[in-house]
């Protein structure tokens, strides 16, 4: 049995109210250990250490972060099987999926951020006619909240931490209590990489409490959250009267559309990607497939075909391609929406049933799960999923796919699929989305401006748009 402690000011404590919760492993539904329900008083003691460790960490010189922001990101990389492992035990996912993506991703985060910083620069605006100069700041804010969830654990957590002490703040952060271990493992790597203390503090704990008690800080003035649309409405709502900052990457329900003139294979091998990578639990998973009339029924049969040679089981197996959702109370939301699927009426085409894996029978685990809707107004093509379903549906004309690819609250990501280089800038211009990717999935270049439109959530990550949001700017405007 593990026991996570925060980590507050450079070293590990109990929650100061003696409060625990209990950590699951989604692999075989065990308890693996505990993990503090921090208060208002554990984040008031983090939120210290941050203060006080700020004025020396906004002076410190970009090439000595950017060098302890490389040291983190290397020791990441030599503890890479330990962090996969680990990732897997808390999340479900396979541990070649997190050895692959999730652990790699985070490394590069840090490396990304700790080049980035030395990079940034603002705007000076020469002032012609009136004999003066203005020049922009980008000073940091001082002490931030990150708040992150538990699908993408370390990825997400390390993809807000990181551009925010790369530009010189502070930070009080918080990992989804799902899944909380690489989080506590990444306290020990900032400590041994020469992050001064109080630079970074990871609080653990339950969103109402312990997220809560960050979002409505007095003192922490800006908040990078990800994570459900509803909870993010909550936080803006809490967040408004006092000005913070806000940037929220929320929920999802991404088109994927496919015309006949595409690079067939490419397309069908990487919908199946799109669809069941992670276990669907990715914000960016295209879970609506619209698919041109006239390939509709050779994409089906083929798709089922290899949806069908998806192995579902031990995350540990390297043969795995989907393991456990992350939790009892997510698999049941995931079954509520297909067990609505087939009340409405619709064609369970392949899976939809939980899946009992030999000796981890009290695992969480379901099949891949294709859906025909004959309507894109149901509801399992209006709401988010978040799981191994996809929906299936033909459309004739462009117009249509664009309509009914835009029809839905959210608009963070769309994929489409043509060798018609008019048709995707059209498309392009016209998908209400922040993200559209042609002829791919998930092509990720961390410098480009990442996030959501509509439901999706509003500001950018990435880039210099990160570091951007982690600074605030000042004009300096001067005479001569
Ligand atoms: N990136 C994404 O798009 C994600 C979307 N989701 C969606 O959200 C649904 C709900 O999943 P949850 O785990 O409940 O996500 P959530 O939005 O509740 O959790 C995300 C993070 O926010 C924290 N949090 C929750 N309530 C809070 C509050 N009042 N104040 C501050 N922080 C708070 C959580 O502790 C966690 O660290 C999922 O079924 C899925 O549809 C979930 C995770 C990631
Ligand atoms: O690649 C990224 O930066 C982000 C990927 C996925 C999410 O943000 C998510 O699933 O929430």
């Amino acid at each position: 049995m593990e026991t996570i402690q925060n980590y507050i000011n450079g070293s590990f404590h109990d929650p100061i109210n003696g409060d625990w919760l209990d950590n699951y492993c989604p692999v075989d539904g065990s308890v693996t250990g505990k993990l503090p329900n921090s208060s208002a008083e554990d984040v008031e003691n983090a939120y210290i250490a941050a203060r006080s460790a700020f004025p020396s960490w906004s002076q410190t010189p970009l090439d000595e972060r950017s060098r302890i922001l490389i040291r983190i990101s290397e020791l990441l990389e030599s503890k890479l099987q330990d962090l996969a492992e680990a990732e897997s035990v808390d999340n479900g996912k396979p541990v070649t999926l997190a050895k692959t993506i999730d652990i790699p991703r985070a490394a590069d985060n840090f490396r990304f951020f700790g080049n980035a910083t030395t990079q940034f620069a603002s705007e000076s605006h020469e002032s012609v006619g009136f004999e003066a100069i203005n020049y922009t700041l980008r000073q940091p804010i001082g002490v931030v909240g990150c708040i992150s969830p538990w699908n993408l654990p370390l990825y997400l957590f390390t993809w807000k931490i990181a551009p925010a002490i790369a530009a010189g703040n502070c930070v009080v952060a918080k990992p989804s209590e799902v899944t909380p271990m690489t989080a506590y493992l990444l306290g020990a790597i900032c400590a041994e990489a020469g992050l001064p203390r109080g630079v970074l503090n990871i609080v653990h704990g339950s969103g109402t409490i312990t997220g809560q008690a960050i979002v409505e800080h007095p003192d922490i003035t800006a908040i990078s959250f990800t994570g459900g649309t509803e909870t993010g409405a909550h936080i803006a709502k809490l967040a408004a009267p006092k000005f913070k900052k806000l940037s929220l990457e929320l929920g999802g329900k991404n088109p994927n559309i496919i015309f006949a003139d595409c690079d067939y294979r490419n397309m069908l091998e990487t919908t199946v990607r799109s669809s069941f990578a992670n276990q669907g639990q990715i914000c960016l998973c295209g879970s609506r497939i619209f698919v041109e009339a006239s390939v509709y029924d050779k994409f089906k049969a083929d798709f089922i075909m290899r949806v069908k040679t998806l192995k579902v089981g031990d995350p540990r197996d390297k043969n795995t391609d989907i393991g456990a959702l992350v939790s009892q109370a997510h698999m049941d939301k995931v079954k509520e929406y297909i067990a609505i699927a087939k009340d409405e009426g619709h064609v369970i085409l392949c899976g939809g049933n939980q899946v009992v894996v030999n000796g981890l029978e009290n695992g969480y685990y379901l099949e891949p799960t294709v859906i025909e809707v004959t309507n894109d107004a149901c509801r399992i093509n209006q709401e988010e999923i978040f799981g191994p379903v996809v929906t299936l549906m033909p459309f004739n004309r462009e117009e249509e796919a664009l309509q009914m690819a835009n029809s839905v609250k959210y608009g963070l990501s769309a994929t489409v699929w043509t060798n018609n280089l008019n048709r995707a800038m059209r498309l392009s211009n016209q998908l209400q989305t922040g993200i559209v990717w042609v002829n791919t999935w998930m092509l990720r270049d961390l410098r480009t401006p990442f996030g959501g439109m509509k439901a999706s959530g509003i500001g950018r990550e990435g880039g210099f748009e990160a570091l951007r949001f982690f600074t605030e700017s000042k004009n300096v405007c001067i005479k001569y």
